[in-house]
Order: C-alpha cells, then sequence, then structure tokens
C-alpha cells in the first residue's frame, strides 16, 4: 500500500510499463507520475530533451521507477523509437497513453486551413492510431494491455471557435470504440478519457484571467477548474485489472460540466 492524494492505495500496476506522451507536463506528467506511484515502470516523453530532463529528475527525486525520451508523435521516426526505448530499458510494454495534442486554430471553422487540419489530424489522431499499432504487437507478445485515449468533453460537443480541435478530439472517441472490439482478441483493452476544465497550460487562456474563470464556474456541476491529478487516477484504473471487464468506454472528467464552456 502507498499514500496517493491522502488516499491509502495497492500497488495495482506491479510489473507493468507503462508509455505516456506529452508527459513532461500537464495531465501527461500527472498521469505518468500516478502510473508510476501505482507500481508501473514508466516511459515518460515530449518533444525537447530539456523538458523530459526536467520531468524525470522530478519524478526520479519521487522515487519513482521512470525513464525518458524524446518522441515528437508525429515523426514516425520518434514513434518508432519510444516503443524501442521501452522495451530495451524495460523489457516490452503493457499500457499506452496517448495523451498529446495541439491546437493551432482559434476562431470561425471556416477561417481554418488546410494546415491547420493536417497538423491536428496528424497530431491528434493519426499519431495515435499509429501508436496503438505500433504498440498492439508488443503488448500481445507480454499476453495484452491497455491503451487510454485522451479525448475531450469538447468531443462530445465543439468548443466554440476550436471547431477542428473539437472534431479532432470526435475522432478520437470513435477511434476508441472501433479500436476496442478488434484488440479484444489479443487481450488489449482500449479506453478512452475525457476531461473538461483542468488547469494546465493548455487551458490557461480560460483560467489566469479570474473574471473569465467566474464566468465559466457558473455553468460547471462542481464549481471549480479540475486538477491534472484529478484525471490520473482514473486513467490508473482503467489500466490496472479492477477495469478487466471495460473496454471501449470513455470516461468523463469535468466536474459535470459539459462542452458549453
Ligand atoms: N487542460 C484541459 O482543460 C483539457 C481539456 C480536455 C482535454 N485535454 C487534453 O488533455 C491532453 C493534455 O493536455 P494538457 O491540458 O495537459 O495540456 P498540455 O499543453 O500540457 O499538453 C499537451 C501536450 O502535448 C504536447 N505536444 C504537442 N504536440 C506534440 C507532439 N507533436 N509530440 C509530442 N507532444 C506534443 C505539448 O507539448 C503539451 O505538453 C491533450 O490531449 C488535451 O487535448 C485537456
Amino acid at each position: 500500500m502507498q499514500s496517493v492524494r491522502g488516499i491509502q492505495t495497492p500497488r495495482k500496476l506491479e510489473g507493468k510499463v507503462a508509455l505516456v506522451t506529452a508527459s513532461s507536463e500537464g495531465i501527461g506528467l500527472a498521469i505518468a507520475r500516478r502510473l508510476a506511484q501505482d507500481g508501473a515502470r514508466v516511459l515518460i516523453s515530449s518533444r525537447k530533451q530539456q523538458n523530459v530532463d526536467k520531468a524525470l529528475q522530478e519524478l526520479k527525486k519521487e522515487g519513482l521507477d521512470v525513464e525518458g525520451t524524446v518522441c515528437h508523435v508525429g515523426k514516425n521516426e520518434d514513434r518508432v523509437k519510444l516503443v524501442d526505448y521501452a522495451v530495451k530499458k524495460f523489457g516490452g510494454v503493457d499500457i499506452l497513453v496517448s495523451n498529446a495534442a495541439v491546437n493551432p486554430f482559434f476562431g470561425n471553422m471556416l477561417d481554418s486551413t488546410e494546415e491547420v487540419w493536417d497538423k491536428i489530424l496528424d497530431i491528434n489522431i493519426k499519431a495515435t492510431f499509429l501508436l496503438v499499432k505500433l504498440v498492439a504487437p508488443k503488448m500481445q507478445e507480454r499476453g495484452g494491455g491497455s491503451i487510454v485515449i485522451v479525448s475531450s468533453i469538447g468531443g462530445f460537443a465543439p468548443f466554440p471557435a476550436l471547431g477542428p480541435y473539437s472534431v479532432s478530439k470526435t475522432a478520437l472517441l470513435g477511434l476508441t470504440k472501433a479500436l476496442a472490439p478488434e484488440l479484444t482478441a489479443q487481450n488489449i483493452r482500449v479506453n478512452c478519457l475525457a476531461p473538461g476544465l483542468i488547469r494546465t497550460k493548455f487551458s490557461s487562456a480560460l483560467w489566469k484571467d479570474e473574471s473569465v474563470l467566474d464566468q465559466l464556474k457558473i455553468k460547471l456541476g462542481i464549481s471549480r477548474i479540475g486538477e491534472p491529478e484529478e484525471c490520473a487516477g482514473i486513467v490508473s484504473f482503467l489500466c490496472s485489472p479492477d477495469a478487466s471487464y471495460i473496454t471501449g468506454e470513455t470516461v468523463v472528467v469535468s466536474g459535470g460540466g459539459n462542452s458549453r464552456l
């Protein structure tokens, strides 16, 4: 047993190896930390070496079993390197958390360009699928595994001014549903996390200004912004034996709010 956020929890991921993309900060870092606290050996990754190093230093200081490498999820060579690194360092892969995402555009959909769409579709959707395709055979070698795809409540109903990003998050809900039945034969479960408003750099425009946040709070069920750690425990649960009969599902972590923020 160990204490996580004041709660005594068993090390339910002992012996598992986890890959988490974009895990040097924000929700990805919180997920990496929680999977490691729950006993997994975790490979963190991010586009910049200095960010990987900073996160590694922080997590290792906490006594967690983590390694790290650079991975731009849009680059095939980086995706291959990430998976190879996990196999070399930790002996295989049991868990993948696909968390990286971009949003290069705010505004009316009809003003978005082909370049915007290419970037959003490449990073948010295509890279997720291609990583799944790479890790699935590695998971199969170890008798199965668990994949968690990070979508958003914007995937259910699009955020105003974030059309292309929201559509990419809707696609991830579909990707989860489409992959899950195909991978059950390999004992690989595929689930999805749909966060609401969570305090990270990504969402800072919505919470740094107190007056903007106050307006948003009115629309939230639990009248405060969520913290990255409040997403992490759910991901750990989805990857654990406690979720052994759950696949193809999306868990919404939004304090009861919806995407009409
Ligand atoms: N914060 C929120 O309110 C919120 C709400 C719903 C969904 N999400 C989702 O949660 C996930 C994590 O977001 P976050 O809020 O922690 O913000 P974040 O900005 O910390 O996370 C996004 C991360 O993706 C990384 N990234 C972008 N392009 C990449 C690439 N090509 N390769 C590797 N990494 C890349 C960024 O560097 C960044 O670290 C994202 O998928 C985001 O869409 C966040």
